[in-house]
């Protein structure tokens, strides 16, 4: 399959969890939420090293966070940006040349299992590109800026994506090259993918994979991993 190497953004500021600590630095039971996350891609057989992505200026805090806990994987810390496109982007430019998959992971999301990120990895491996994603459980309104409802989509038709999100390294590379002359802005990374035309393949994931982003996903996080010991 050739190398396959994480991306880890964890660079943002958690505007909407709007505590003091960053979320990714918040602790979940015994640790913080990235090394949660960290430890998860580390026992992931299918990883050969990680490019973790830190807010400028936090790389030696993230670099003695992780020193002495046994991790063997984390090849650089490096800075973010503004958006996480950015960061990704980042991320993409410190990876080794010989990288043949790229499993991106937000470091905000420490409930994935290794065998999910695996499946990932594998269809990507098939398709070029490949993420984890959920069908949505609510029905889903499009609305118009005046809160007035426009459409509701079928709900069979909806998955919620999460990470990660997995892609042959050029493709990669070619699809946040693109959005940046383009001045693409997107949330996720498959849909920069999508807007080359390639296809994306979604691999049924977990509803506990969720993305740590306001209070109450500590509460849920908590209690999955609880559940777990
Ligand atoms: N400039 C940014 C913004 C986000 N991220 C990372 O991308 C992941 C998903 O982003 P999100 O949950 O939106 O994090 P924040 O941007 O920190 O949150 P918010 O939007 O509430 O401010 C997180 O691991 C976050 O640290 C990043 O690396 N660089
Ligand atoms: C990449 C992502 O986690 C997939 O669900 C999500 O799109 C990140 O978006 P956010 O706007 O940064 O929360």
């Amino acid at each position: 399959m050739g190398k396959v190497m994480a991306v880890v953004p964890a660079a943002g500021v958690g505007s909407r969890m709007g505590t003091n600590v960053k979320k990714q630095y918040l602790n979940l039971i015994d640790k913080p939420v990235l090394l949660h996350t960290l430890e998860v891609l580390e026992t992931c057989p299918d990883i050969s090293g990680m490019v973790l992505v830190v807010a400028p200026g936090e790389e030696a805090l993230c670099r003695s966070m992780v020193q002495g806990r046994g991790f063997t994987k984390i090849m650089a810390v490096v800075p973010g940006g503004d958006h996480r496109q950015t960061s990704v982007y980042h991320g993409l430019m410190a990876l080794p040349a010989d990288t043949a998959l790229v499993v991106i992971h937000d470091g905000a999301r420490p409930l994935v299992r290794a065998a999910e990120i695996s499946r990932a990895v594998q269809a990507a491996a098939e398709n070029g590109a490949a993420a984890l994603a959920v069908p949505v459980k609510d029905t889903v309104k499009v609305v118009n800026e005046q809160g007035l409802v426009v459409h509701t989509p079928p709900r069979s038709t909806l998955w919620a994506v999460q990470t990660p999100q997995v892609f042959r390294y050029e493709l990669i590379n070619k699809a946040h090259l693109a959005a940046r002359e383009a001045g693409q802005l997107a949330t996720d990374d498959c849909a920069l993918v999508e807007a080359l035309g390639h296809p994306v393949k979604l691999v049924p994931g977990s509803y506990e994979n969720i993305k740590i982003t306001t209070p109450e996903d500590l509460v849920l996080a908590e209690a999955f991993l609880r559940r777990r010991e």
